[in-house]
């Protein structure tokens, strides 16, 4: 056994050569680790045990090939795959996505970053993701549901209430979900919670849609409140148009801030007068039911601008919420942010600031929610749904919003417990509370059960 530390570097070196290729995967690795190392250095039994290299060596990695027809009768042939990360704590726990960028590294990256997120909540859940390179983009419904079909016939075996719990990320929606969970109810014969994001008829939550979004509001709402701050009477500029980067949008106004930017992989819409409720709606209706790209908003509001191409983070704001994906925001970006003195970097997606974006805001001392910690709304919500479903009860909307408030509230003050010093200015290093309070109880749980 030796008791004498690699340095970071050593470790990061490890890291990257026995995952080659896998940028992403070893960017979160990263982004822990720098956190995690000055923290456990002198805490010997973290490091023998070798708790983060454990952690970032997946428990296991399913992979499988999905064969659907499309409506052409063409023969398709797809990779699908879940990422069993760790589940010391629980159940694996985790979205998975539907994309075509979807491969082993951005699953890896999400996989890792959900074990974290999840010990965050407090519940009992571990970390895993899945998904496919399927692009459902232009897909009819017959089509989806062929695909999401073939998807389950494979993953159905690998999945349960107690073993793993899978939910939508990008991509996977209740309509997605619907057809998943009905496949896995047909080859298993047996109703259970095996999936979250259910709809309400069949066992869903009230608020799941909401949660990360409203999550990710409560978050910065708690964080502004620490830094004698509010919500109300600032400009926001918010990316993506999916289930996040809505109700994010939607909490934000019902807070009093005035939301004026939105976007989807085309570009951005910059609206100077702001989306108010009935804007919201007409959004939801596009984006969520319609399935259309965000320029059609400035078809129809002519007050408003599209920018082809462009993501909003030059737009003057006070609060940024980055929600639509990974590695979206660089340092450029984060340049411009802090040039128009932003107050908060809020993040809804996963890891949507790039290293070097992310290190300029922490240097800054701005108020940045890293995502583990800002959008584990929407995984809480999930985690209250098993609940329900294993006690066979529903609770109400205002019951579940209380707990999600609760729930962001108590994970605010973990990070804050977590993060250290304050910076000169009293600021908070989110990231770093994050990090180690997450790390913290994983570790406890692995040590207890000694080297498996
Ligand atoms: N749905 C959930 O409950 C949770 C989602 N997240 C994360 O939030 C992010 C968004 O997920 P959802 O809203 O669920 O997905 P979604 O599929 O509903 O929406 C994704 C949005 O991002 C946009 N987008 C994709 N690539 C883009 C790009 N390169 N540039 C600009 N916009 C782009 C899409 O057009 C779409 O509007 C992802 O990082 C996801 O992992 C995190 C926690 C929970
Ligand atoms: O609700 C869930 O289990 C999925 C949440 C998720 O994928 C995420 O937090 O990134």
């Amino acid at each position: 056994m030796s008791d004498q530390m690699p340095s970071l570097d050593t470790f990061m070196e490890g890291l990257r050569q026995r995952n080659p290729g896998q940028d992403e995967f070893v960017q979160a690795v990263h982004d822990v680790a720098q956190d995690i190392w000055g923290w456990i250095e002198d805490k010997p039994r973290y490091h023998e045990a070798e708790i983060l290299r454990r952690i970032a060596e997946p428990d296991r990695i399913v992979s499988f090939r999905v064969c659907w027809e499309d409506d052409d009768h063409n023969i398709r042939v797809e990779r699908g795959w879940r990422v069993q990360n760790n589940n010391a704590i629980g159940p694996y726990k985790g979205g998975l996505r539907f994309d075509e960028s979807v491969n082993e590294s951005v699953l890896k990256f999400l996989a890792f970053e959900q074990t974290f997120k999840n010990s965050l909540t407090g519940l009992p859940m571990g970390g895993g993701k899945g998904g496919s390179n399927f692009n459902p983009k232009g897909k009819s419904d017959a089509e989806i549901m062929r695909f999401c079909q073939s998807f389950m016939t494979e993953l159905y075996r690998h999945i349960g209430p107690n073993t793993d719990v899978p939910a939508g990320d990008m991509g996977v929606g209740s309509r997605e979900i619907g057809y998943l969970f009905g496949q896995y109810k047909r080859l298993t014969g047996r109703w259970e919670g095996a999936l979250t994001g259910k709809a309400l008829e069949y066992g869903g939550s009230q608020m799941r849609p909401e949660a990360t979004g409203y999550g990710a509001v409560y978050f910065l709402r708690a964080a502004l409140k620490e830094a004698g701050e509010k919500i109300d009477g600032k400009t926001a500029i918010v990316s993506g148009s999916g289930n996040v980067a809505l109700h994010a949008a939607r909490k934000l106004v019902d807070c009093g801030a005035k939301v004026v930017t939105l976007s989807d992989s085309d570009g951005f819409v910059h609206d100077p007068d702001g989306f108010d409720n009935d804007k919201l709606d007409w959004i939801y209706d596009l984006k969520l039911e319609r399935r259309g790209r965000i320029s059609e908003y400035a078809d129809e509001y002519s007050r408003a601008e599209f920018h082809e191409g462009k993501a909003p983070w030059a737009v003057e704001s006070d609060l940024a919420l980055p929600c639509a994906t990974q590695n979206e925001l660089d340092e450029d970006d984060a340049k411009a942010l802090l040039d128009n003195d932003v107050l908060a970097v809020c993040e809804g997606a996963n890891m949507p600031s790039t290293t070097e974006a992310a290190d300029a805001f922490r240097e800054a001392g701005i108020i940045f929610a890293p995502a583990k910690a800002a959008n584990a709304g929407g995984v809480a919500v999930s985690g209250l749904e098993m609940s329900q479903n294993a006690e066979r009860v529903s609770w109400d909307s205002d019951t579940l919003d209380d707990k999600l408030v609760a729930l962001m509230e108590d994970i605010h003050d973990k990070c804050v417990e977590h993060a250290g010093e304050t910076g000169e200015d009293g600021a908070v290093d989110y990231a770093r509370g994050a990090n180690i309070a997450g790390f913290r109880k994983v570790a406890d749980a692995m040590l207890a059960y000694g080297v498996i």
